[in-house]
């Protein structure tokens, strides 16, 4: 088995609504995104011989991921007043609704799913909140 990983951060602004603590106020995280991806066969022939997938590929893929929350408020849906929202976007910032509480776990798995989606061969996400936490993803086997 060969496994690779790639990392990228993105640096986001988040509230958990219906948290009982300090999480419930809007609060900051450099985020990262560890992707792991796995496999047992090299590719044979060409330009990518003896890779199991260029790291080029999953490199970009993971930090395009990264980027599309980068310098935002990531908000769940339904969890901020219309009122809140136009007041926000009226000030140009940049909001992302999300259709999940934005928590470590939640990330994980849409992350993952998103990389599958592009047919990359992930086994696993971990997404840090803080250096010391993270929550990981991966599919039951
Ligand atoms: N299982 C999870 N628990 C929590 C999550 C999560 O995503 N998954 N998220 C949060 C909050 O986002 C919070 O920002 C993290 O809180 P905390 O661990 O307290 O973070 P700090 O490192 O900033 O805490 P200090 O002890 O003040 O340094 C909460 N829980
Ligand atoms: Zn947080």
């Amino acid at each position: 088995m060969y496994r690779l990983k790639t990392s990228a951060a993105f640096d986001s602004a988040h509230f958990l609504a219906g948290y009982e603590g300090k999480c419930a106020n809007i609060h900051g995280h450099r985020w990262i995104i560890e992707a792991e991806f796995s496999g047992s066969e090299l590719i044979r022939e060409g330009t990518e011989r003896g890779m199991l997938t260029d790291f080029g590929d999953i490199k970009n893929a993971v930090r395009q991921l990264a980027d599309s929350f980068d310098h935002s408020l990531i908000y769940e849906e339904n969890s901020l007043k219309a009122a809140t929202i136009t007041a926000l976007e009226d000030e140009k910032f940049r909001l992302i609704p999300v259709p999940f509480r934005p928590t470590a776990e939640n990330f994980a798995e849409y992350f993952y799913r998103r990389l599958r989606a592009a047919e990359l061969p992930v086994s696993s996400v971990a997404v840090y909140e803080t250096p010391e936490n993270c929550a990981v993803y991966e599919e039951d086997i």
